[in-house]
């Protein structure tokens, strides 16, 4: 059985003439272990549906079942606790707490998993453990998206959520981060997914999906990704 099965799910907001389907009876399955990018257009609808994967937003219809658990039907308490113990979510802005060190913005997150990864092995895995003691505002935006992964990887969660994680970065940070993502992903078998709408970056993927005004327009399966390093945009 598939890690994550999406069956027919739809996302509608408003009704009638406002009605906007930002997810449009979409459909596809992702395997246990895979670098996933889901890539499209501004407004395809790839936030919404992260969101929905990630237990930040359900569907108003159809089934989403993440490690044989269909969490379409979760309460709130239940989407909490799938929230806290399985995703970890990286973000296009960082969403540091400004007040809090490097090191003391990843402890926060690990401290709600009982599962959690040593703090400051994970800082030194993605090349931060001279930058422990800074602030966020300290930091360059590539050391600041590191810590945001830090952050997300320091929990021990299942499938790691990414939002435009290179958006606010420069070619070459960025490119550093997607390296980071994919040695992550192959180094521990967990399941990323990263959303772009960067159509260059689909060699990197085991796994590409591409969304169109909320639909799926094509899903493949790639045997063999490129290291980051080789791909130019
Ligand atoms: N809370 C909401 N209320 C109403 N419409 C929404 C809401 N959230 C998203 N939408 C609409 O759903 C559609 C898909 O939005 P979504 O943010 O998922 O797209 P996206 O592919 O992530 O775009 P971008 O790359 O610009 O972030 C858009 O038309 C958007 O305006």
């Amino acid at each position: 059985m598939a890690y994550i099965d999406v069956i027919h799910e739809s996302k509608i907001y408003g009704s009638g003439e406002q009605e906007v389907r930002a997810n449009d009876d979409v459909n596809f399955e992702i395997n246990k272990g895979e670098l996933t990018v889901i890539v499209g257009a501004s407004g395809a609808g790839k936030s919404t549906l992260l969101n929905i994967l990630g237990g930040m937003d359900s569907p108003t219809k159809g089934q989403v079942i993440i490690n044989s658990k269909d969490i379409s039907n979760y309460s709130s308490r239940q989407m909490t606790t799938f929230r806290r113990l399985s995703i970890g979510f990286v973000f296009q802005f960082y969403n540091l707490i400004p007040n809090l060190t490097a090191l003391e913005n990843v402890e926060l997150a690990s401290q709600i998993s009982p599962d959690s990864l040593d703090v400051k092995e994970v800082m030194a895995d993605v090349g931060l453990k001279q930058r422990m003691n800074n602030f966020p505002a300290q930091l360059s935006g590539g050391e600041q998206q590191r810590v945001a992964i830090a952050r997300a990887i320091a929990k021990n969660p299942d499938l790691l959520l990414c939002d435009e994680p290179t958006g606010a970065l420069d070619y070459k940070t960025g490119k550093s981060i997607l390296t980071l993502l994919q040695r992550f992903s192959h180094r521990t078998k967990k399941n990323v997914i990263i959303v772009t709408h960067n159509g260059m970056i689909k060699p990197m993927a085991d796994h590409v999906i591409e969304i169109g005004d909320g639909k799926i327009k094509q899903d493949v399966l790639n045997p063999n990704p490129t290291p980051i390093e080789q791909i130019e945009w």
